[in-house]
């Protein structure tokens, strides 16, 4: 096992430590023009993605990141100013920026409210998510809390039964805490997959699944750059995904004020990708809750679908992987790495 080295090449393939990383994608947010709270934020969420193994919204992220805010689509200094408006409910105006600041910074009095009240809601508003939502709810696992968010996107799925697109991508997260483990942690994109990953297998020449979307013709293709260009994605489920895609509409944007997938215009701005809309969080403290614990609850339903012949759970993917990175460093290839540090003006 070798250790991670920082900003080292090998000759297999550089590895990094997540502090070395971390450090060079603020670097990269820093100098693209955020304040240092912004890029602090980002860093550390874009870093733990691809210490994750979530590739889909780790690195692969960063030019997409960097063409928004030099396209003037988003403020990357923007101060989120949050709201205390009921005693389970705290509003953010993200102010045009990210959504990531301005969670951290109503995350307190959340807390503060799930705690007092047993259960808090988050509503985020003028705010762009470009990243996994697992790491919005992880942390709240962590300290004994449930949580639930959604984040709506921009128009890419076509709804069950109807012929053009209209919802984002739509993700859901929830954590819960368990008691003697990690947490219990799912995200998932309400469509059949995720954008990135279109973008990801578009790249590297590979052909999709079939069921996951359709050609500007409204017809079923494998093809990725078929989807992305002029095409579509569908739900996952069916009428099933598409329902809480609905959800998720509904709750990110309707009940949070922010935009619907459909409603912003980016043309404006070319190299624009972060979708301008909203996010919806809910915290619950458990220890409210009628019966015995909760973590010990959770760790009971664990053991009993390991009992029936359950391997993996949602997580363990990302766990595994954490270790192996943390142990070994996060390794990106030469060209990624070079396109990251040239971002970074090294
Ligand atoms: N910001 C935004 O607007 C958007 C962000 N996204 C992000 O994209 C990411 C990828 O989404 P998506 O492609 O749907 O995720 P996946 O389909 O890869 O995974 C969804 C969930 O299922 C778990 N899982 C996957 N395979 C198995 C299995 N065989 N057995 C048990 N559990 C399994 C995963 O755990 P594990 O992680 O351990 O593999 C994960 O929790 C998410 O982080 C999401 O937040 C997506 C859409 C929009
Ligand atoms: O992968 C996706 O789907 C998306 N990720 C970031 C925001 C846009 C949609």
């Amino acid at each position: 096992m070798s250790a991670p080295n920082d900003h080292v090449s090998s000759a297999v393939s550089p590895s990094l430590s997540l502090e070395a990383l971390t450090q060079l994608l603020e670097t990269i947010f820093l100098r693209h023009g955020t304040s240092a709270d912004v890029a602090r934020s980002l860093a550390a969420n874009c870093a733990g993605a691809e210490r994750d193994g979530a590739h889909s919204h780790g690195v692969f992220r960063i030019p997409g990141y960097v063409s928004t805010l030099k396209s003037g689509w988003v403020n990357g200094q923007a101060v989120p100013q949050v709201e205390d408006v009921a005693p389970g409910f705290v509003r953010v105006d993200a102010g045009n920026g990210f959504a990531q600041p301005a969670l951290a910074a109503a995350r307190p009095l959340l807390v503060e409210k799930a705690r007092n009240a047993g259960i808090a809601v988050l509503a985020i508003r003028n705010s762009h998510h470009f990243a996994a939502l697992w790491p919005d709810v992880e942390p709240f696992a962590e300290e004994g809390l449930v949580a639930l968010s959604v984040v709506n996107s921009m128009t890419c799925v076509v709804p069950h039964g109807a012929d053009r697109p209209l919802f984002g991508t739509n993700p859901i997260a929830f954590a819960a805490p368990r008691a003697g483990g990690a947490p219990i942690v799912f995200d998932l994109a309400t469509s059949a997959i995720a954008h990135g990953d279109v973008q990801i297998a578009a790249r590297q020449g590979e052909r999709l699944p079939a069921g996951m979307g359709v050609d500007s013709l409204g017809q079923a293709t494998q093809d990725p750059k078929a989807i992305l260009e002029g095409g579509a994605l569908l739900p996952f489920g069916g009428h099933k995904g598409s329902a809480l895609s609905m959800m998720v509409e509904l709750l990110a944007a309707a009940l949070t004020g922010g935009n619907f997938s459909f409603e912003f215009d980016w043309s404006n701005h070319p190299g624009a990708k972060t979708p301008w809309t909203g996010q919806l969080l809910i915290v619950i403290d458990p220890s409210k809750a009628a019966g015995q614990s909760f973590a010990e609850r959770s760790q009971e339903l664990v053991r009993q679908m390991h009992g029936v012949g359950l391997k993996r759970l949602p997580g363990d993917r990302r766990h595994l992987q954490r270790a192996r990175s943390l142990a070994e460093g996060i390794v990106l290839d030469e060209q990624t790495l070079g396109q990251l540090r040239e971002l970074a003006g090294e």
